[in-house]
């Protein structure tokens, strides 16, 4: 039984997660942490200062950027393996996840569903080809009203993948209100769309000379996210000091 710890538990991917894990025979969420307590099965703490080593095996995090300092002093602390899904995170913050990763198993990723981690490795492969050949690339993401960061992670990490195909040979243009000039070969355009409650849309469009190619993902609901996350705890949870990707849980599954 893995036993994970919730930061950001009263939240909407907080209570997805609370819901996977109690559905699946191998984990158990034994404590939350959260700035507004709501209704929850296990204990639910205001910050992690009664919190240790001992209370858990792994870390699950879905907070806000701002409250992801805290969960990187809580791994450093105690070594606690970390699940970290929360976007938005400043330089400072990922460039500290990268130094934790010497003493911590880290992973970090900005989207949890196998649906999309598959999307960014056909993206690159179609950006090899296709940017070589002239076509223009850009990438529109929709989400929800209540989502805070823009560009999402999501849309971000595609466009870092692409890059790395690519030789970082593209700088990213977002949203276009304040540019008035052409579109520049290479650049990868990101442009974010907030209503409703959309769980969460990516299209990665290659638009050349008479022809478009069109990559999609949608979510319809939140519990891909969950049941990634939950996955990436189980097999972190076994994991030695180092960093990890959704790649890295997706492949150990296939294994079986
Ligand atoms: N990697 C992935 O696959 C996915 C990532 N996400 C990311 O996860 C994050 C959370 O999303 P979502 O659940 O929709 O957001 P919510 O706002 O619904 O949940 C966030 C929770 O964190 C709490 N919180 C805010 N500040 C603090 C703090 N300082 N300390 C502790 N808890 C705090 C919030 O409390 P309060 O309500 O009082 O503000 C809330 O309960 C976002 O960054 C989102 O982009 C989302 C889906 C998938
Ligand atoms: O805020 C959300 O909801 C989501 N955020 C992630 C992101 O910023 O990429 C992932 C998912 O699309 C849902």
């Amino acid at each position: 039984m893995i036993r994970i710890l919730l930061h950001g538990c009263c939240g909407h991917m907080g209570r997805e997660v609370s819901a996977t894990a109690l559905a699946d025979a191998g984990t158990e969420i034994v404590a939350g942490v959260d700035r507004t307590a709501g209704p929850a099965d296990y204990p639910v703490y205001a910050d992690f200062s009664k919190l240790t080593k001992e209370s858990a095996d792994v870390l699950i995090d879905f907070s806000v950027a701002a409250a992801v300092d805290a969960v990187l002093d809580f791994a450093e602390r105690t070594g606690m393996p970390a699940v970290i899904c929360t976007t938005g995170l400043s330089e400072a913050q990922l460039t500290r996840i990268a130094a934790l990763q010497e003493k911590v198993a880290i992973l970090r990723s900005a989207n949890m569903s196998l649906g999309v981690n598959l999307l960014m490795k056909l993206a690159a492969e179609a950006a090899n080809v296709l940017a070589a050949k002239g076509f223009d690339i850009e990438i529109v993401e929709k989400h929800h009203r209540r989502k805070v960061d823009a560009p999402s992670g999501t849309a971000l990490a595609i466009a870092d993948e692409i890059n790395a195909a690519c030789d970082e040979r593209f700088h990213y243009v977002y949203d276009r209100e304040s540019r008035h000039t052409a579109r520049e070969q290479d650049e990868i355009g990101i442009s974010a769309v907030r209503g409703g409650t959309i769980p969460g849309d990516h299209d990665v469009i290659y638009a050349g000379d008479d022809e478009v190619l069109t990559l999609s993902h949608r979510a319809y609901s939140r519990r891909i996210f969950s049941q990634g996350a939950v996955e990436a705890a189980k097999f972190l949870a076994r994991q030695k000091p180092g960093r990890y990707t959704m790649a890295d849980v997706i492949a150990a599954s296939l294994q079986g």
